[in-house]
């Protein structure tokens, strides 16, 4: 089958609208498609319609007068293409809210990265078990959402399956400034989006503590290898690891500010406490649901991940910064690549 054979989906349907779920939608329209975006909040969703603006969450980005807006998932779930963006933890309910009035057979593209804390499950396994009845798949990579919503060129990955559904969806949601690249490997497109936020939020306390662009390089490297540890436990393909929703998105996340997680490790590097910092913000980072989560799911599949617990061990247990990074450097020296 070629590239013109293959027919994208005619409407799309979003749910999400915070920053990510709103520059999808965007993406989709820019492919050409019909695009409704859902907000839980009616007010937000009638703010949206008289501004044309998601001033909340993605602000200074027009909103073009094709996107259709709703608070009803009925409409949702009459679109052939369904990309669901809350944010990880809550994503089941999600699931379960729209299952009732879900045709048998359509797409669900899960767009969050995370763990979720109460289960331990990734985000396809969560989507699964209350979806049964749907084809799930995954999009993930390098997409910091003002970029994407500005229409800046961006390269993801986007796993699921039944490739000739995924090609269709590739057609979707592609378009010349944003680039699906597909793949079958379900479980290796979610692990470096998850494990990355982590890692982000430890980059950003090396930051805080200016400790130094070597150790910086150090984590993202070391960083790297505790994804494949755990990847490669969870069934996923190396060669999926080292791309765009693995690598890519790990690089993307630890080198830029713009990283809602590097800013929120950086701000505790400099001195401040956690619930100071999620006191000042509405928008999510995801690493700190997922450094709890990720501890539990590494010791099931006896994956050695001394970051992400150091992340965790920050985070949840008030562990002493410093004390935790001289822990660190402290471990016995090690064979690389073991
Ligand atoms: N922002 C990005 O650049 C980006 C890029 C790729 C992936 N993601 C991922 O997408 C997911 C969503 O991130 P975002 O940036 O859109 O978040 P955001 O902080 O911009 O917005 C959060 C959204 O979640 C909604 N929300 C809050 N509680 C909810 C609940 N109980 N049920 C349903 N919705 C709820 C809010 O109303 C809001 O629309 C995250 O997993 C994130 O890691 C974000
Ligand atoms: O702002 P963050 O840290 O949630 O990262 C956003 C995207 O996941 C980057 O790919």
């Amino acid at each position: 089958m070629t590239a013109a054979d293959v027919v994208p989906f005619a409407r799309v349907g979003v749910i999400g609208a915070g920053a990510w779920g709103t520059a999808i939608a965007l993406a989709a329209l820019r492919a050409g498609r019909e695009t409704v975006l859902w907000a839980r909040n009616p007010d937000a969703v009638e703010a949206m319609r008289r501004e044309r603006e998601n001033t909340r969450y993605l602000p200074g980005v027009p909103l073009p007068p094709t996107l259709d807006l709703t608070t009803d998932l009925g409409e949702i779930a009459k679109a052939d293409a369904i990309m669901l963006v809350t944010p990880a933890q809550h994503l089941r309910t999600a699931c379960a809210k729209l299952q009732p009035s879900l045709r048998p057979g359509t797409p669900v593209v899960l767009c969050a990265k995370g763990i979720e804390l109460s289960t331990g499950c990734l985000m396809s396994e969560a989507a699964e078990a209350s979806l049964p009845a749907s084809p799930v798949g995954v999009l993930s990579g390098p997409t910091f959402a003002v970029e994407v919503a500005k229409g800046l060129p961006t390269a993801v990955t986007l796993a699921i399956r039944d490739q000739e559904l995924g090609s269709r969806i590739v057609e979707t949601l592609g378009s010349r400034s944003f680039r699906p690249y597909l793949s079958d490997d379900v479980m290796g497109a979610q692990v470096g989006g998850a494990v990355k936020n982590v890692l982000a939020i430890a980059c950003g306390i090396i930051l805080g503590r200016r400790l130094g662009d070597n150790a910086r390089a150090a984590l993202i490297t070391r960083g790297l290898a505790e994804i494949s540890r755990l990847g490669l436990a969870l069934g996923a393909r190396p060669e999926t690891l080292m791309g765009l929703s693995g690598l890519g998105d790990l690089t993307l996340t630890c080198t830029s500010l713009q990283s809602r997680n590097t800013s929120l490790g950086t701000a505790l590097g400099e001195g401040r406490t956690l619930s100071e910092i999620m006191g000042e913000r509405h928008s999510v980072a995801e690493g700190v649901h997922t450094s709890a989560a990720l501890g539990e799911l590494a010791r099931r599949h006896g994956v050695e991940m001394p970051i992400c617990r150091a992340v965790d061990a920050i985070l949840n247990r008030n562990a002493d910064i410093d004390e935790t990074i001289a822990s660190l450097m402290a471990r016995p020296f090690r064979i690389e690549g073991r």
